[in-house]
């Protein structure tokens, strides 16, 4: 698992380090390994034009001396600093003897030097940055967006928050983010993920000192070891019956999607109970149906309800005798717009209940997401008792316990109809197999995002092309290489 950590904890875990090292020490380990990567990433460094961003703090001192490196290497670099009287002076003397140039940001001609640049090094500011950028740094970040230049952020892209993720106005558009010790939750989540781009982690000795991480990001051996192949010994009770409540006479679709998900997650056996019963028999022989009640369907180790189920009083009652089961339930689309009406029914439960909203089904629970996505569904986790899948890119899974999972996979082809049933069908499968309930809602998030990666692959993708390449996205997630694809692991 991957710790994501706040600017604090870092700065907390970077304290008795600076304290244990010469001056100066972290500062090289850190250039160091962003200047390999920036070399890495121009290809040959001889004769290419690097300009670096500098700004007033360390930051920009991690700039300058990685562009020190890079000059060293024959990279033409020059530095706009945003502050000149409080650039880095260690630095800025190493950049001027490795033959590295300086400019101010408002001197002339800066504009053409970023648009011309082969590569542009944010170093504006770090995890010292406080609110939205300052008119100046604003500038230079506009400059770089317009570029054909590789941009690089060093630790966090200026104008991103760290912590959360939050960008007030612009913030630099990184495609690479080379990050220190740690890797910062605003780099994975909300608007810093669109801006982090690719992460690099560059291990400054910092790991002994981070603390326990609160919000995890699972990768695939994370989520192969959560999804084990049936033994010897298992039959098709033992790995756990999922029950599904979805869709109506009108609407079999979401039905059939989140049926057809939770049999190809965990294939043991699937139940269907509703309105859909004729479309979901249909389309899946091997699901038991009834077009009648939850309590009519048969035993069942977890439920899913709600896609497509509709919000009358009908719907109403049956998510109520779910939600009156000692099963795990997880609760999604319409039933999560009756739920806000009547949150005592998750409140009273003594089994986990797993929520899964997008932003405007989490606004129906009584505020908007905003710009901090972990602490919005830790929020309403802890509210409510029960564990939050807030979707959307860098879907969040909060524990009632405070603990917390980003998701790492998935792309934005996922924006389609129907795939919300899919994950819904996927995550109940998993929590019918025992899972803790969060970490069924972390894994189905991760399978899903891997398997729309591989559907996207081909093309646009539709829902139903995720139900149909689950099987080989479990494949992909427990190391077996996906035929014809020239499968890299992105
Ligand atoms: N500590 C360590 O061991 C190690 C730390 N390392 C590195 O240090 C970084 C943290 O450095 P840091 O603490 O100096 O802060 P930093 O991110 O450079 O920002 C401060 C500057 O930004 C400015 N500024 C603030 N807000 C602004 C805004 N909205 N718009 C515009 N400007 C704004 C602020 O100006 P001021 O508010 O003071 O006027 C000041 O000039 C960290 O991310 C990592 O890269 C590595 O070398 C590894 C070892
Ligand atoms: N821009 C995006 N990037 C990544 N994933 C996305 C994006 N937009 C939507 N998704 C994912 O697609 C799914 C959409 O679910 P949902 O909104 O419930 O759709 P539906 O109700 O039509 O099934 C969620 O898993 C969500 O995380
Ligand atoms: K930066």
């Amino acid at each position: 698992m991957i710790g994501l950590f706040t600017a604090d904890e870092v700065r907390a875990a970077e304290a008795p380090l600076l304290a244990a090292t010469p001056p100066g020490t972290l500062m090289q380990r850190a250039a160091t390994g962003l200047a390999t990567v920036c070399a890495r990433l121009l290809g040959s460094t001889y004769g290419r034009r690097v300009v670096l961003l500098v700004g007033g703090g360390n930051n920009g001192g991690d700039a300058l001396f990685a562009g020190a490196s890079l000059a060293g290497r024959g990279a033409r670099v020059t530095a706009v600093l945003l502050d000149p009287q409080r650039a880095h002076p260690a630095g800025l003397a190493a950049l001027r003897r490795a033959g590295g140039r300086v400019a101010a940001a408002g001197d002339r001609g800066t504009d053409q030097l970023i648009a011309r640049a082969d590569l542009v090094l944010d170093g504006m500011l770090g995890i010292g940055g406080r609110g939205g950028l300052r008119p100046d740094a604003a500038e230079l970040t506009r400059a770089a967006a317009e570029g054909a230049g590789i941009t690089v952020a060093v630790d966090v892209p200026s104008g991103v928050d760290a912590s959360t993720g939050a960008v007030d106005g612009v913030a630099f558009p990184a495609m690479h983010t080379v990050t220190f010790g740690a890797v910062k939750r605003g780099l994975v989540v909300g608007e810093g993920r669109g801006h982090a781009g690719r992460v690099h982690l560059v291990d400054i000795g910092l790991a002994p000192h981070l603390p326990p991480p609160g919000v995890r990001q699972l990768t695939d051996p994370d989520a192969a070891a959560r999804l084990e192949p049936p033994s010897a010994g298992d039959d098709k009770y033992s790995q756990g019956v999922v029950g599904v409540v979805a869709g109506s006479a009108t609407y079999p679709g979401a039905g059939v999607l989140c049926t057809g998900a939770a049999l190809r997650t965990r294939p043991g056996l699937v139940r269907y109970a509703g309105a859909a019963a004729e479309g979901v028999r249909a389309a899946w022989p091997e699901a038991i149906v009834t077009a009648g009640r939850p309590g009519e369907a048969g035993r069942v180790q977890a439920w899913v309800v709600g896609p497509g189920m509709g919000t009358d009083d009908a719907a109403r009652d049956v998510l109520a005798e779910v939600l009156a089961t000692d099963v795990p339930v997880l609760v999604d689309a319409d039933a999560l717009t009756l739920l806000a009406r009547e949150p005592g029914l998750v409140r009273r439960r003594s089994a986990p209940t797993v929520l899964t909203p997008h932003d405007r089904e989490f606004e129906r629970f009584g505020a908007p997401v905003g710009a901090d996505r972990i602490g919005a569904a830790r929020r309403l986790a802890a509210e409510l008792g029960a564990v939050v899948l807030l979707k959307g890119d860098g879907t969040v899974v909060a524990d009632p316990d405070g603990t917390a999972f980003v998701n790492g996979t998935g792309t934005a082809d996922l924006a389609t109809a129907g795939t919300g049933d899919v994950l819904s069908g996927i995550a109940g499968a998993l929590l019918a197999t025992g899972l803790p309930a969060a970490e069924a809602a972390a894994v189905a998030a991760h399978l899903h995002g891997r398997t729309g990666q591989l559907a996207a692959r081909r093309g646009p993708l539709i829902a139903g092309d995720l139900v149909r390449r689950l099987p080989e996205a479990v494949g992909r997630v427990r190391g077996i290489p996906v035929d014809g694809l020239g499968d890299s692991g992105a």
